[in-house]
């Protein structure tokens, strides 16, 4: 391997890009995967977004090494999966499953499992799940109304996003907070840093300076 090693981030979601981009570690490519997101019979929230993270950085990667230039790379992948008891909450496409997840979720604690998986460039393959405890107001009629009008929730695990007007929903969250939002940076960062990916030289945090 010659020069600095690349880091691909096989994910289509901006906000992955950008919590990434937050702490200096910048892709030299998106590579998304493609894969099926059903859950297996049975299949445990925890278990279900660590194979998805798995899977996702191993399609990405299939497709990456066919290119000389992304031969060499870190592959990393990631997903969320958002669950009360057992059950898997849908990543929210229509209206109506929006609807279902508020209706749930509404004046209840649930789980955030966000798994993050790291293939480096001689193969060997890293992952982490976290695991955050989501407590929510109760939501009024008008509320819930309002917050599916704005649809924020559209392809959200769960029909919410925190980082957004559901922040304001949110009465208590142990665990971590990005990771809720779709990329854990505390084990991002660990899983990277140390296969010896280096951060971005020179990079400057844009909020820095603003108070
Ligand atoms: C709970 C929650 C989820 N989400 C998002 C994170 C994920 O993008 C999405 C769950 O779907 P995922 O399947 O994890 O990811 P994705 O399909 O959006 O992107 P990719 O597989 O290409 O990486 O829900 C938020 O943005 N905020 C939240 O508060």
């Amino acid at each position: 391997m010659t020069g600095r090693p690349k880091l691909v981030l096989s994910s289509a979601s901006p906000r992955r890009l950008a919590l990434l981009e937050q702490i200096g570690l910048r892709p030299d490519a998106l590579l998304p995967a493609s894969i099926d997101e059903e859950p297996l019979r049975f299949e445990r929230p925890r278990a279900l977004a660590e194979r998805l993270a798995v899977e996702k950085a191993q399609a990405s990667r299939t497709v990456g090494i066919q290119d000389e230039a992304l031969r060499d790379a870190f592959y990393l992948a990631a997903d969320t999966v958002v669950a009360l008891g057992r059950r898997i909450l849908p990543k929210a496409e229509t209206l109506e499953d929006a609807e279902e997840c508020l209706g749930l979720l509404s004046g209840r604690a649930h789980r955030v499992y966000t798994a993050v998986s790291m293939i480096t460039p001689s193969g060997k393959q890293r992952s982490r799940v976290v695991e955050s405890r989501v407590r929510f107001k109760h939501l009024s009629h008008r509320e819930m109304e309002s917050y599916l009008a704005s649809r924020e929730w559209e392809g959200k695990a769960g029909g919410y996003a925190i980082q957004g007007i559901a922040g304001s929903f949110i009465v208590r969250l142990v665990g971590s907070y990005t990771a809720v939002v779709g990329l854990p940076l505390y084990e991002t960062h660990n899983l990277l840093t140390g296969e010896g990916l280096q951060v971005h030289e020179g990079w400057r945090n844009p909020l820095e300076g603003v108070s």
